[in-house]
């Protein structure tokens, strides 16, 4: 067993390849090589129409702190053994990248960046696993939740997943993401404190186990909370439980406020309808039925399709683990390099797999809309010097597929990527969550039905521009011929 030290930093959260590189690059004076990374996924996460970008406030909390402490050095030194000069070379560390990202509450679609990192090499090395690592997980939730919610409609959506996440940060960064995807609201208390996020919550089978009857359990939750949801399946929902808390809510009358009762088990369809008829036989038309088990788009989908009498959702497991896929598998890829003569050069991964080849260049994404109207016409990738507003019309193409056109004029075309560190000092406010959330229900709106559909929405257009198009053909030539050269060798 190795030694162990104090965890004071999150530096050290990257893997050992990144430092190892980064120890090549210093040690062969590679430490001042300019690079751009970009960080995008390649296909839809739950082959969902659109992705909702989140993380971006927690990545900047790390970057803010990003520096080599004693701790870190020491293990470094110790344990893994680097040299002095090169731990002195850490320790005078000074982050200088400059950071392009798009704002959280974005929607973001597969092969486009969505962050940018320019800077010294070694340095764009190092925050490559953290900043995957928070994005990947965040989009995912945020994407998930706004999943659900467009099956959920204007009905409120409460988060319950704390509980099934996977570990302590996922459950309260994922129930940002959650709340920023869709959620209205978070079981989550901590959450409350730190974020602000409307908390709520009714009680669980333990309460009502330990009185031993649902009455008694109500009378007791009654006697002691103003707000009342009681949870009415422990026993026998419809011949106990929805009695019960009938029975407690005429008894304490203007004592509490009845909200309505939980369900959490059994054929939701059925039961809700049958809880529905009771309640209004018993006057409380207004009182609402919460329902929880499982849930996720396709059983709320489905038991909307059934006319289960549900008014509020309780989602849980399937949120926050993003159930039906656990990542979004979002890369980091370098696309340019500075080369010894101090002038950069654009890189390329090829594939035999025509949509897997990268796209060469430090670029900016555009949203195209309408100017009529505001809808989406597609994004619209450039190289950097490129700027699609002095353009009269656009003419876009599909990447691969380049058939597919059309030409867009009266548009309006917004940049994605938004500057957020420059040259490692932060130049953007970090917007409040209220502000987060209501940007991603107005970029919705943006957006036409088709893609917003849960099952086979239509493909959103992400193109290149004429420019950058040529230049990745122009980049992909040029490789093969060195390749044959190399060969030649
Ligand atoms: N009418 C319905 N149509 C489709 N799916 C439903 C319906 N009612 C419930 N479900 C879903 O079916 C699954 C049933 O889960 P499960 O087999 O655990 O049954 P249960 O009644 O909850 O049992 P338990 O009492 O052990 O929790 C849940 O995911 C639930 O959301
Ligand atoms: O089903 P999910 O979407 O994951 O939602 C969260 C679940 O957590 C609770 O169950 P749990 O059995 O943990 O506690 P309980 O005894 O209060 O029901 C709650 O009743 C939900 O069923
Ligand atoms: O408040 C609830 O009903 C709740 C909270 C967490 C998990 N399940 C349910």
């Amino acid at each position: 067993m190795k030694k162990t030290y104090v965890d004071d930093s999150l530096t050290l959260h990257t893997d050992l390849y990144q430092i190892n590189m980064m120890k090549t690059y210093w040690e062969l004076g590679r430490d001042n090589t300019k690079a751009v990374f970009e960080c995008y996924f390649r296909e839809m996460p739950f082959k969902h129409g659109y992705a909702v970008f989140a993380g971006l406030e927690r990545f900047v909390h790390y970057i803010e702190n990003l520096k080599f402490t004693e701790n870190d050095l020491n293990y470094l030194r110790e344990v893994e053994e680097y040299p002095e000069e090169f731990l002195t070379y850490l320790k005078n560390f000074k982050f200088q990248c400059t950071i392009r990202s798009a704002k959280e509450g974005e929607l973001v679609f597969a092969n486009e960046p969505i962050v940018q990192v320019e800077g010294p090499l070694p340095q764009c090395q190092l925050i490559e696993t953290a900043l995957l690592n928070i994005v990947n997980y965040q989009t995912l939730i945020a994407t998930k939740a706004a999943r659900i919610k467009s099956v959920v409609g204007d009905e409120p959506l409460m988060e319950f997943g704390t509980r099934r996440a996977q570990e302590l940060d996922a459950a309260i960064w994922g129930t940002r993401a959650a709340y920023i995807g869709g959620c209205d609201a978070t079981s989550n208390v901590r959450a409350g404190k730190i974020f602000g996020i409307p908390t709520s919550g009714t009680h669980a089978h333990s309460l009502v186990q330990s009185y031993r009857n649902d009455y008694d359990a109500f009378m007791a939750y009654a006697k002691t909370h103003k707000n009342c949801v009681f949870l009415v399946d422990t026993y026998d929902t419809l011949r106990s439980g929805v009695p019960s808390a009938i029975r407690v809510a005429k008894e304490m009358g203007d004592q509490i406020n009845f909200l309505g009762v939980r369900i959490d088990s059994g054929d939701m369809a059925y039961i809700s309808k049958k809880v529905r008829n009771q309640l209004d036989e018993a006057g409380f038309t207004e009182a609402k039925v919460y329902a929880s088990n499982d849930l996720d788009e396709g059983t709320i989908l489905n038991l909307k399709m059934q006319r289960a009498k549900i008014d509020v959702w309780g989602v849980g497991t399937k949120l926050i683990t993003a159930f039906d896929q656990p990542a979004l598998g979002a890369v980091y890829k370098l696309v340019s390099i500075e080369n010894d003569h101090g002038e950069m050069v654009d890189t390329i991964k090829l594939s035999g797999n025509a949509e897997k080849v990268s796209t060469p260049g430090k670029k900016q994404v555009w949203r195209i809309t309408r100017k009529q109207g505001g809808k989406s016409e597609g994004d619209y990738i450039t190289l950097w010097d490129e700027d699609p507003r002095e353009e009269e019309s656009l003419y876009m193409f599909h990447p691969v597929h380049t058939y597919i056109s059309k030409m867009v004029s009266e548009f309006v075309a917004r940049p994605v990527l938004q500057e957020i560190y420059q040259n490692g000092k932060i130049v953007y406010d970090l917007p409040s969550l209220s502000q987060i959330k209501a940007d991603t229900n107005k970029h919705l709106d943006s957006l036409w039905e088709e893609y917003k559909r849960d099952l086979n929405p239509q493909k959103y257009p992400v193109d290149l521009s004429q420019k950058c198009w040529d230049h990745k053909m122009n980049v992909i030539k040029q490789v093969r011929l060195d390749v044959a050269k190399m060969q030649q060798k």
